[in-house]
């Protein structure tokens, strides 16, 4: 086959790249430049992020190119993602909530812009492959595409991934899937990919989310659940479910304090005892069953509500307005809106939704 592999100048892509070649297919890398220099980021150190200057990333690019011995271009994808995954990024923290610019630099960018740009620049390809650790396996009784999750259990990226639909999936290759960090690494080393030990991306950007946001200090108050004022806050934005520590408040409490509550309208930040982080239900909106079709009735799923989150136990109810209710058989800390809810029935991504 002829497949387009998106390149990021890190070892998983550049390992992806090789295994496919020496799979025997014809490979040619695509990196997706997103960063237009508007943003005052600071040097990067330690760890690595997706947003930030790429000089360094484009020279890794060239170099495992030139080493695989595959064509590759640098695909200007600036424009959508400042449309898209910037704009959705400002927006949510303006409505006091916390976004996940990584589900969609993927859904939109990464397997949307990137791909489509590439082949009107004049590449034809019949797969596109990532260095993602996340699986796609064919289920012959629905006929269905399934985005499964990595063997690799603390890699795996399914989290991220599943706003990828139908189509996606049957146009997608996770060459990593099956294997380890570790082994990848000892791929790259033995095969001697110029890359081999640079650091995974950490997050999406290394400095202040400020840098991005941009947004004129609009001071409130920072209240506990009876209304009882505390303390000032710069901005809501500043803040997200869970927050313990720089909330500048004068202490004199017995139980530390957490943000419990962004009031967006009132401009208050809430907060609260540790147990008043804990709730046992969510509406979550723009739902994607993208590995099964939409059930018809209640459902029982494992729920992840951040990456870093082990899925809980929920019941999964479907509402008008392409909205879900979930209800989680045990209370679940920091239900944050903004990021994803995704449902997983042991390894298999069932769907995801965005937390209201
Ligand atoms: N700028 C980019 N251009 C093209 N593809 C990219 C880019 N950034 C990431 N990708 C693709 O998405 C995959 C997952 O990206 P992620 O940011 O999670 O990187 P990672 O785990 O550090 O991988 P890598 O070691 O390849 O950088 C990468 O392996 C690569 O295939």
């Amino acid at each position: 086959m002829k497949i387009l592999v998106g390149l990021s100048g890190g070892v998983d892509s550049a390992v992806a790249a090789y295994l496919l070649k020496k799979q025997g297919h014809e490979v040619i890398g695509a990196m997706m430049s997103i960063w237009d220099g508007s943003i005052a980021a600071p040097k990067i150190t330690g760890g690595d992020a997706c947003l930030g200057p790429e000089e360094d990333d484009i020279a890794s690019v060239k170099k495992i190119a030139e080493f695989l011995k595959i064509p590759y271009r640098i695909i200007d994808c600036r424009q959508e993602y400042k449309n898209v995954v910037l704009e959705n990024f400002k927006n949510e923290y303006k409505s006091g909530r916390t976004p996940n610019p990584c589900v969609w630099c993927n859904t939109y960018i990464k397997f949307g812009v990137l791909p489509q740009a590439a082949k009107r620049t004049g590449i034809s390809f019949d797969k596109f492959a990532t260095g993602h650790y996340a699986n796609i396996k064919y289920n012959d009784s629905l006929k269905m595409f399934q985005l499964c999750k990595a063997k690799d259990q603390k890699k795996d990226q399914t989290y991220f991934l599943y706003r990828l639909n139908q189509k996606n999936l049957s146009e997608t290759l996770f060459p990593l899937g099956e294997l380890t960090k570790s082994e990848v690494r000892e791929i790259a080393q033995a095969a001697g990919i110029p890359v081999a030990e640079k650091p995974d991306s950490q997050d999406f950007y290394c400095g202040d989310y400020n840098d991005i946001l941009q947004f004129k200090t609009n001071s409130g108050d920072i209240a506990d659940k009876n209304g009882k004022i505390l303390g000032k806050h710069n901005g809501i934005w500043n803040y997200t479910i869970g927050k313990r520590k720089g909330l500048g408040l004068s202490g004199g409490t017995k139980e530390p304090l957490y943000v419990i509550n962004i009031l967006a309208k009132q401009n208050v930040i809430v907060v609260g005892e540790q147990k008043d982080l804990y709730s046992s239900k969510l509406t979550a909106q723009k739902v994607l069953w993208n590995s099964i079709a939409a059930p018809k009735t209640e459902i029982d799923v494992m729920a992840k509500i951040r990456q870093q989150h082990a899925p809980a136990k929920a019941k999964v109810t479907a509402l008008e307005n392409n909205e879900a209710e979930v209800v989680f058989y045990e209370p679940q800390m920091s239900v944050t809106s903004g990021q994803s809810v995704v449902f997983y029935d042991n390894d298999v991504v069932l769907g995801g939704a965005i937390i209201k």
